[in-house]
């Protein structure tokens, strides 16, 4: 408090921070590795104001691991400030960023995450790919089985049913097969989707258009963030889905507004594979109030 005019006076904090993009799903990069940094939801919702603050679709905190054998810890953040599971993009501009900062020289680590342990690998062409583990395909009370043997449930939204998929990559995805990306109701129906009653957790919503098996044009709504140029792990949930009903086989193309990832999976038990790129934009530092 100040003595004479006894108002309360804000103290800043400088924190510097990495922006990065995946195919333009964007992000900053705080370390929290050399030195603790705790960063509250307010705080990160002004951070990704894109008027106001620095915006970004996520925030990445690169930690020390609090579990043995593994050489990171990586917590994400959305642009509303909850912290989420799991991020396929943030996945590899985590791995240039440990890289380029000299925080390792292994090309693979073993990364902790909410929802376990990620492998992501630094190739000598300057991709990056990631195994995301295996998908799990959850029916996160969805409410109506359309179609037992295509493994797909009816969502009522609005005035329409949509037939959706549901799989998690540690975090969860519904999934509906359109004929057009450009002409979807993303921006209509995804805000539907991602706080519908049946998704507690609420969910990331994709938008998926087959142009042949091994080729997919794909939209998300993200959960906590909007819509983005791309969702990796929302491209992961859209092959994996499209594998397991007979649609797409791997490995499988997928197109978003941002760029391309391939992303591979054998069915079964087994991982999936994202590879793609990632890259450094700027580097920066702003005030925050603490
Ligand atoms: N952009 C990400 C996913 C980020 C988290 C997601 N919005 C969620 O809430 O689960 C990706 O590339 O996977």
């Amino acid at each position: 408090m100040c003595g004479s005019c006894r108002h309360f006076k804000a103290v800043f904090m400088k924190l510097s921070f990495t922006k990065m993009q995946g195919i333009g799903n964007d992000f900053i990069v705080v370390d929290g590795y050399s030195r603790p940094v705790s960063l509250d939801a307010d705080t990160i919702r002004r951070l990704a104001d894109r008027h106001f603050g620095i915006g970004f679709d996520q925030l990445l905190l690169v930690e020390r691991p609090t579990v043995e054998g593994v050489d990171f810890r990586y917590r994400i953040f959305n642009a509303d400030g909850g912290e989420v599971e799991q991020c396929g993009n943030g996945a590899r501009c985590f791995v240039r960023y440990v890289h380029d900062k000299s925080l390792t020289s292994k090309r693979e680590i073993r990364v902790q995450t909410a929802r376990g342990i990620i492998l992501p690998r630094l190739e000598d062409n300057g991709l990056v790919t990631v195994n995301m583990g295996e998908p799990r395909f959850e029916p996160a009370e969805v409410p109506f089985i359309a179609d037992r043997e295509a493994m797909t449930y009816l969502l009522q939204v609005a005035d329409q049913a949509l037939e959706i998929s549901v799989a998690s990559m540690g975090n969860p995805h519904a999934v509906t097969v359109v004929e057009d990306v450009d002409t979807a109701p993303v921006e209509r129906l995804g805000p539907l989707v991602e706080r519908h009653e049946r998704f507690p957790q609420r969910v990331n919503a994709g938008f998926m258009q087959i142009v042949d098996e091994h080729h997919i044009r794909l939209r998300v709504f993200e959960r906590g963030s909007g819509e983005t140029l791309a969702c990796g792990t929302g491209a992961c949930a859209a092959v994996a889905s499209g594998i397991r009903r007979g649609l797409l086989q791997s490995p499988v193309r997928v197109a978003t507004r941002g760029g391309e990832l391939i992303i591979a999976w054998e069915g079964g038990g087994q991982p999936v594979w994202m590879t793609g790129p990632a890259e450094t934009v700027f580097e920066g530092s702003i005030d925050i109030e603490v």
